[in-house]
């Protein structure tokens, strides 16, 4: 089997320009998943980059891993389980059963209010925060939002992807780091 590098990753992005509207260049990450090599430098290097910035820890140890409704769950649960710990879905509004905390947000194309449950995040807990990509940075905003309302911390919001040109980052409280940039 062959060995990929992340500069190998990189190309397989594939951009498609106006879309879902005009205007907007959609980076898709899909070919990744096409390429079980390339998925699997992929996930490794994010798991290097958690555990290196969860050296900065008191505890040295990220226990929980909150991904983003939907492409985030494409990442979450196998880096949670890289870094034995939870995975706790943040979704779109009314798929989560339960006690839940919500808040609503703008994104680089809609508004959208996403939902967590209650009890999966206690105020101890040290929280990465995965996403396919940032933009605006709207929707990771909305997640760190929630995750403070439950009183936790996040140590670090980890992208495949960053679209440096929205400027994503200032509008984020937590450490940031991005695989790609563009
Ligand atoms: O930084 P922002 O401007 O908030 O944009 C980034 C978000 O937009 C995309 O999700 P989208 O809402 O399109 O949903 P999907 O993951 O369900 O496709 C992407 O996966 C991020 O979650
Ligand atoms: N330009 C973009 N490409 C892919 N996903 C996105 N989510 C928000 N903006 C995006």
């Amino acid at each position: 089997e062959q060995e990929y590098t992340i500069e190998q990753v990189k190309a397989l992005v594939r951009d498609y320009p106006d879309f879902p509207k005009k205007g907007i260049l959609f980076r898709d990450i899909f070919p990744i998943f096409l390429n079980p090599p390339a998925l699997n430098c992929l996930l490794n290097h994010m798991v290097d980059v958690s555990v290196s910035f969860a050296q900065k820890l008191d505890n040295h140890r990220i226990n929980a891993v909150v991904g983003l409704d939907a492409r985030g769950f494409l990442f979450g649960p196998t880096l949670a389980l890289k870094l034995n710990a939870k995975f706790v879905p943040i979704r779109k509004s009314g798929k989560l059963p339960g006690s839940l905390v919500k808040t609503t947000y703008e994104k680089e194309y809609g508004s959208d209010t996403v939902e967590i449950q209650a009890d999966s995040i206690l105020p101890t807990d040290n929280v990465l925060i995965v996403d396919d990509l940032l933009a605006t940075g709207g929707t990771c905003k909305a997640a760190e939002t929630l995750i403070s309302k439950l009183g936790a911390t996040v140590v670090l919001s980890l992208f495949v992807i960053e679209l440096t040109d929205l400027k994503g980052k200032e509008l984020l409280s937590s450490p940031t780091h991005s695989i790609i940039e563009y």
